[in-house]
């Protein structure tokens, strides 16, 4: 178990929230740079003795090379599938990557190691999963909260869908390779981080007014992730071995509020929604993607704004527009109407945000990442569709109020 584990696996048995909550399977969490030696330690342990390591080109040059000559040295068999990248050089989560795995892996593999970052976590959970096989995770980038997150967002078919699938069985963050990782994979981390202000204010809102699962104690563990990394931006910024661990840390314990839940509602709102709808076009007009955290990361003051200057006018003047809302609706926005106004106000400013994106070398608008005025707009009216399970305020906004 790691110190996030512990605390965490106690309070969820005193959790009164009436929903279920899923076990956390991760028997092991290092952070460190003794990760390595840890992780061949509990393959021993565990007796793991056929192992496939799943990594792409740069993040085998990373940490796959060395991990793989650490197993050489104890006589720990595997083998290695490198993922391809399509045809504008990206790694994607997608049909194509799966089958790769599926048919460079032997059929009587006992463990599989993601050596990457997002992507290559999210192709090796889907496929260990479909194998009924465990999946270790080592990170090479504190880019993504989803190292430990059941949820695998895959792209099939050019669209974007989260499947439940299963969470890593140990999870071994080399210190040193993660502060290596390029830069802006560091900013991307703390985008997907900041992200967290929108979408927990979104599920709140789920909860109120669509009746969405809420748990007080999955929101707890998620602000609280989201405030270390306020906390210290300073140290996350400067890239040194503290700001990298409170950064790491944060993600993981983000990924693990969202196993809990055996759903993405705590880390993944509206931002989230923007950011793959500019994903999927991105693929569509075949260009080199931009990082998830980063993409995140810009959309979070963009919806601040928009909840802002759109919703809230409107939601003022809800009572002169009769047609817009049926009565349960109605009923459920008077009822918290003063909750609503408190958690909105509870945001921070868009230019807050921006100033944080910023000060960790990341972007802050979305033309700085190439994503231009009229895919935001287009997105803003219609990327809530690609999750019509989801319910957000983006969701309310378009599909209640406005009706487009
Ligand atoms: N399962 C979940 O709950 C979550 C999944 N995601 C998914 O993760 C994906 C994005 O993952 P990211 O980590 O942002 O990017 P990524 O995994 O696509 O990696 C981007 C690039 O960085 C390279 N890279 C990784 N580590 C490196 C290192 N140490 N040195 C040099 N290059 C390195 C990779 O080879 C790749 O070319 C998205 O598909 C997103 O939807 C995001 C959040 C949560
Ligand atoms: O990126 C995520 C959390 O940071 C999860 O995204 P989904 O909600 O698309 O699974
Ligand atoms: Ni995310």
């Amino acid at each position: 178990m790691s110190p996030i584990t512990e605390e965490i696996v106690p309070l969820v048995k005193q959790c009164d929230c009436g929903h279920l909550h899923y076990d956390i399977p991760i028997e092991q969490m290092t952070v460190g740079c003794d990760a390595f030696e840890q992780l061949v330690a509990y393959l021993r342990h565990k007796r793991y003795e056929k192992v496939a390591v799943v990594a792409d080109d740069r993040t085998f040059a990373a940490a796959g090379k060395s991990l793989c000559d650490e197993l050489e040295n104890q006589s720990i068999r595997y083998t290695i599938c490198l993922v391809q990248p399509d045809e504008n050089g990206d790694v994607i989560a997608d049909e194509r990557s799966i089958v790769q795995v599926l048919l460079e892996t032997p059929n009587d593999v006992d463990v599989f190691v993601a050596v990457g970052a997002g992507t290559i976590h999210d192709i090796t959970r889907f496929s260990s999963h479909k194998m009924k096989v465990p999946f270790i995770s080592v990170p090479t980038a504190p880019s993504v909260d989803g190292f430990t997150s059941m949820g695998a967002p895959l792209i099939i078919r050019g669209v974007k869908k989260t499947i439940q699938a299963q969470a890593p069985v140990a999870v071994f963050a080399h210190t040193g390779v993660l502060s290596q990782a390029p830069k802006e994979m560091i900013a991307a981390g703390f985008g997907d981080m900041v992200a967290k202000y929108t979408s927990l204010v979104d599920w709140q809102f789920a909860h109120w007014m669509a009746d969405e699962p809420y748990c007080p104690f999955v929101h707890q563990l998620t602000e609280q992730s989201l405030k270390a990394c306020v906390d210290h931006i300073d140290d996350i910024a400067d890239g040194g071995e503290q700001g990298i661990r409170v950064l790491m840390n944060a993600l993981l314990q983000s990924g693990i509020a969202m196993l809990l839940m055996g759903q993405s509602y705590s880390a993944s709102g509206a931002e989230h929604h923007l950011s793959h709808y500019w994903e999927m076009e991105f693929l569509r007009r075949n260009k080199r993607q931009v990082l998830h955290g980063a993409k995140v990361g810009v959309a979070t003051p963009m919806i601040i704004e928009h909840y802002q200057r759109v919703f809230w006018p409107l939601w003022n003047k809800l009572e002169e527009r009769p047609k817009s809302i049926d009565e349960t609706a109605r009923k459920r926005l008077k009822a918290n109407a003063a909750s609503i106004q408190k958690l909105l106000e509870s945001l921070p400013s868009p230019g807050r945000v921006r100033t944080m994106l910023e000060k960790v070398g990341g972007a802050a608008l979305p033309e700085q990442l190439g994503i231009d005025l009229p895919l935001v707009e287009r997105s803003l009216r219609e990327a809530h569709r690609l999750r019509p399970n989801r319910f957000t305020i983006l969701y309310f906004l378009n599909e209640w109020v406005l009706g487009t």
